[in-house]
């Protein structure tokens, strides 16, 4: 059998073991809302390998004591407690949580597109919202329930409504994007994918997904470039096709989030320099009315310490980056109506 020692020591490097020693003290609870479901359990199985994670808090409507007593069983050093589907239950779950990581609502079928999906998920985000917003109004907040271009808006509407909102602490996950634009190429070229990393900005759907490839280096033409593009933007459907009405990404979006989930770490236990795309409260576009965008943000231990700005595009790159920007405005504009037309209890 695989020893978890094992498991850890190859899924986190010496490099980063040793960086872990020298901040042992740091006690970093993470919660997991929607912990059972597709993206919940394997995000919450990588949470438990990871080192830098002293106290693991599942919270789902069903099975979240389930997933918690199965994990707890890995021999890694941090505590896992699942909790009820209670308010108590939640409001346990959040208190003195350092990271949200919010995976619950429904996944697309074939045919769908994320926005389909909102009816269902705006609420269902933004009453979990409200209970971050009264437990845990300081943790950082990364919203990976679709559709992101919305969602994100909506938790910042709620925290605002709460008077606990702060912009550098609420993050659209977009991790994936970038995982994929990197595997992808690597694919193309022939290059080992770890070395690859491909910026990724805007947003998380279709055509405000925008892969900058110059910035890479990297100069694709015709057929070849159209169809990296199109795989990038639309990687999220290949899967969701793939698995036939069983959902959509669950294992790579779990690695997505994990990897997100410790560089925030990593930063809020001072490492320098950690740069990771993500979604969030941004003033890049705001000019445009574009008031989220994701883009390079430098981590630290308030959260968003640096928006980087898109830099140097091509004139192609910049032609998706309007696209993009038109959806985006439309999404984030949408989240803002509806959350203010339906507030909640
Ligand atoms: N950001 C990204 O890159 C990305 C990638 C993949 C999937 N997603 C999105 O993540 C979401 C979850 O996907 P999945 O495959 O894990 O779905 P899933 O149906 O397998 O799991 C969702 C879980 O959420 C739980 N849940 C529902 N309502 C809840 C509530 N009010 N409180 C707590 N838990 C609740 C369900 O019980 C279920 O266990 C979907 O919206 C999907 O579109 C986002
Ligand atoms: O495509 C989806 O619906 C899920 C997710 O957003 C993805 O990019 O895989």
């Amino acid at each position: 059998m695989f020893a978890a020692r094992q498991v850890s020591q190859s899924v986190f490097g010496a490099a980063q073991r040793r960086a872990f020693s020298a901040t042992s003290n740091n006690l970093s609870k993470v919660a997991v809302l929607g912990a059972a479901g597709g993206i919940g359990q394997p995000l919450s199985l990588l949470l438990k390998l990871n080192p830098r994670v002293t106290e693991l808090a599942l919270y789902d409507i069903k099975g979240a004591p389930g997933v918690a007593a199965d994990i707890s069983h890995i021999n890694t050093k941090s505590t896992v407690k699942g909790y009820d589907p209670t308010p108590e239950g939640v409001r346990e779950c959040l208190t003195g949580a350092e990271i949200v990581l919010i995976p619950a609502g429904v996944p697309r079928k074939p045919g769908m597109t994320r926005d389909d999906l909102f009816n269902t998920n705006a609420s269902i985000v933004r009453d979990l919202a409200k209970h971050a917003a009264a437990s845990c109004p300081d943790a950082n907040i990364l919203i990976i329930s679709n559709p992101v271009n919305s969602t994100v808006p909506i938790t910042a509407e709620v925290f605002k409504a709460a008077g606990v909102y702060d912009p550098k602490r609420l993050f659209g996950v977009t991790t994936l994007d970038v995982v994929r634009a990197s595997r992808f190429i690597s694919q193309l070229k022939s290059t080992d994918p770890a070395n690859e990393n491909i910026t990724v900005v805007g947003g998380h759907s279709g055509a405000t997904i925008v892969p900058l490839l110059s910035q890479a280096g990297y100069s694709l033409e015709g057929a070849e470039k159209d169809e990296y593009i199109k795989r990038v933007q639309f990687g999220g459907d290949e899967v969701v096709q793939a698995k036939g009405g069983a959902g959509s990404a669950t294992l790579s979006m779990a690695m997505a989030g994990a990897r997100f989930a410790e560089s925030l770490l990593k930063a809020a236990q001072g490492e320098k320099g950690v740069i990771e795309p993500t979604y969030v409260d941004s003033p890049l576009y705001k000019d445009q009315g574009v008031t989220y965008f994701a883009s390079q943000v430098e981590l630290g231990p308030n959260g968003v310490e640096k928006i980087h700005p898109v830099g140097k595009v091509t004139e192609f790159e910049q032609g998706l980056l309007d696209v993009c920007l038109k959806d985006l405005k439309t999404n984030i504009e949408k989240g803002e109506k509806w959350v203010k037309e339906n507030p909640g209890n």
